[in-house]
């Protein structure tokens, strides 16, 4: 229509805009934004979890630093791990290392995809708000929490199920399916350049069918091109190798060694050094020499009054029993090797593993068929 303005065409005069009304209207805009709540796109990792599809069902055990609960997801069985920042009363320094913790599990976790491997199915990082009451209602989870989701698996921890059939013991066969389960993740890892650095029955679990999947990668990490750029002591007492305890540096050999140890518990379905304290222990693996004992490696009081003590360290490894086949009690030395370099690697030992001869039977002697004198006598090292 001839005479009508085109809004498009028109010109404002800078000294002619309203530039209150103009900000009130966006202060308007912006209080409405806040009140609903909704929070600004930032990109989404392909792991995160939609928190609004977990269905927690009940506890399944308390952790160093958080819940683990039975819950489905997406209609799957999970576990999910809730981390609670030391029950609310961590120093903000510790929130930050326990956040940049988990982030580090995720990181290394999401990546991973073998059969011996828990399997993870996402993470939230604490940027959305979670409304979830637990079903026993006493508890809930702490707005805005981190939290894992990886696979459920029934069969609890393989500590649980050694200690199960601690008298019993386990046939051949089964410690080599175990052990091979075992190795073959941590094969997988060490290809993948991971380093566990806490291998240990407590942090393998069994599915359904007696598989045995690594877990817990809360101090695993990418090894580091330059051996000397990974050093702390890290894991946990018993399974951790010599260079590991001596504070030197170290690389995914100290998982071969955390291997050996386990071997042998699987094996002997018993725990290496039940009766040796702490302190006992950590000097004691270490190769003989006279060295000054001055890592604190757990805030105990008892290791504080041992710093600086001199002690002499013995090479010390749990003792093989003779009915142990040589095939299975040399594969437990090389791997418990005081030098990094002569253990093996993980996939050299999944074959050395495939080779031992289990159509005879064999497997550790039950407790009351054992002749008592010889069956754990010490071979040394
Ligand atoms: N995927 C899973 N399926 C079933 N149970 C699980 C699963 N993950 C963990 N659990 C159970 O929860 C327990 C604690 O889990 P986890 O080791 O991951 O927690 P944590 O806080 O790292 O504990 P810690 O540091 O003391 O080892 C395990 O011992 C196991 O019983």
């Amino acid at each position: 229509m001839k005479g009508a303005i085109n809004t498009k065409d028109m010109m404002y005069r800078a000294d002619k805009i309203d530039l209150k009304s103009l900000d009130m209207l966006l202060e308007k805009h912006l209080n409405l934004v806040w009140s609903k709540n909704i929070e600004i796109q930032r990109p989404v990792e392909a792991w995160e979890v939609d928190l609004s599809k977990i269905d927690l069902r009940y506890v399944i055990a308390h952790g160093t630093y958080g819940t683990v609960y039975r819950a489905t997801y997406d209609n799957k069985d999970v576990a999910v791990k809730v981390l609670d920042w030391g029950g609310g009363n961590a120093a903000p320094a510790e929130t930050t290392a326990m956040q940049a913790a988990f982030k580090q599990e995720v990181a290394v976790w999401h990546k991973l995809d073998h059969p011996n491997v828990t399997k993870f199915v996402g993470a939230s990082m604490g940027t959305s708000n979670l409304m979830i009451t637990p079903a026993d209602g006493h508890d809930s989870f702490p707005s805005r929490a981190c939290c894992v989701v990886v696979e459920y698996l029934p069969g609890g921890t393989l500590k649980q199920y050694l200690i199960r059939n601690r008298r019993k013991k386990l046939a051949l066969k089964v410690v080599i399916q175990l052990a091979l389960d075992l190795s073959r993740g941590l094969s997988y890892l060490h290809t993948r350049k991971i380093v566990h650095r806490d291998v240990k029955t407590e942090n393998l679990l069994l599915d359904a069918h007696r598989n045995v999947k690594i877990a817990d990668f809360g101090v695993a990490r990418v090894e580091a091109w330059n051996p000397s750029d990974m050093t702390g002591e890290t894991g946990t007492l018993g399974y951790m190798a010599p260079e590991v305890l001596n504070g030197k540096p170290y690389n995914r050999k100290c998982d071969v060694y955390s291997f050996g140890i386990c071997l042998w518990e699987i094996y002997c379905c018993d725990m290496p050094f039940p009766d040796l304290s702490f302190v006992q222990v950590s000097s004691a693996v270490v190769q003989e020499s006279l060295c000054m004992c001055s890592l604190l490696y757990v805030p105990s009081p008892l290791w504080e009054l041992k710093l600086d003590m001199v002690v002499y360290r013995q090479n010390l490894r749990p003792a093989i029993p003779r009915c142990c086949p040589s095939s299975l009690a040399n594969i437990m030395r090389k791997c418990w090797d005081a030098k990094p370099k002569n253990r093996p690697e993980m996939e050299d030992v999944v074959r050395m593993l495939e080779a031992v001869n289990t159509s005879k039977g064999g497997g550790m002697i039950p407790e009351d068929k054992a002749p008592s004198c010889f069956c754990l006598a010490p071979r040394g090292p």
